[in-house]
């Protein structure tokens, strides 16, 4: 279904706290009370790489705080649940959040929830339910050698609901240098587009090759014995801001 017409059956797409929006430098905030964030993830908890006809997924073992994110505009700890990837059909476009008028081919979202709720489900339906640390990837000639891994097992989900079991892995290894961010109040960005979700958006991209953003296009959205549709475009168009501020901590 498009995304313009989600709200149908899927009323939270029509609210005022949607994602993703536009990031203008003119229209951002400096908050002294925002502090810097930090990744402790465990890579044995890295489970299964999986295709859900959706987008190319990485999942985790939540079942206690093993891989959190805290700090940054976070009240406590959040639980690494999963994390995913936005890309599109060329090099020139693909991420869901645009800064200053710059799409960048792909971004990599690292999703985590609130412990304090008794399960992810509980989470989305929360307004501090969720917290999901985005990274830009951006095509320059010399890839971040780290992103390897995941393109590697690319070959053995081609279609949907393939998954091969993805072990001892890191996702804080895929980090640019810099941890400035900008942080808002917004939404899942797929259907129920529930407005949980606390965004901390690194200003940094990291470096991926044209390759590696093709190996991610030559995912598949059907099932093995289905007729071939590429799975690309899997992001959603930028949504009106409405009250919101975008703040970003000391740099
Ligand atoms: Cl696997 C997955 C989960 C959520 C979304 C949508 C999303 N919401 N916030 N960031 N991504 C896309 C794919
Ligand atoms: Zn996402």
């Amino acid at each position: 279904m498009r995304p313009d017409q989600w709200h149908k059956n899927y009323p939270f797409a029509k609210g005022r706290h949607q994602s993703p929006i536009e990031i203008n430098n003119k229209e951002v905030h400096y908050d002294s009370s925002l502090l810097p964030w930090f990744a402790s993830y465990d890579p044995g908890a890295a489970k299964t790489i999986l295709n859900n006809g959706k987008t190319c997924r990485v999942v985790f073992d939540d079942s206690f705080d093993r891989s959190v994110l805290r700090g940054g505009p976070l009240p406590g700890v959040y639980r690494l649940r999963q994390l995913h990837f936005h890309w599109g059909s060329s090099d020139d476009h693909g991420s869901e959040h645009v800064v200053n008028g710059v799409r960048y081919a792909g971004e990599l979202h690292l999703l985590h929830w609130n412990p304090k709720y008794s399960n992810y489900l509980d989470a989305k339906r929360r307004t501090d339910g969720i917290a999901v640390l985005a990274i830009f990837l951006q095509v320059g000639e010399t890839p971040k050698a780290e992103m390897k891994r995941i393109l590697e097992e690319i070959n053995a989900i081609k279609t949907k609901g393939k998954n091969a079991p993805f072990p001892n892995f890191d996702p804080s290894i895929l980090f640019p240098k810099s941890h400035d961010y900008w942080t808002y109040h917004g939404s899942v960005t797929t259907p129920p587009c529930e407005e949980c979700v606390t965004w901390i958006i690194l200003r940094e991209p990291i470096i991926v090759s044209s390759d590696q953003m093709a190996k991610l296009r030559s995912l598949s959205k059907n099932a093995e014995n289905e007729p071939d549709h590429p799975l690309v475009d899997n992001w959603r168009p930028t949504q009106p801001r409405y009250f919101r501020m975008i703040s970003y901590p000391e740099r």
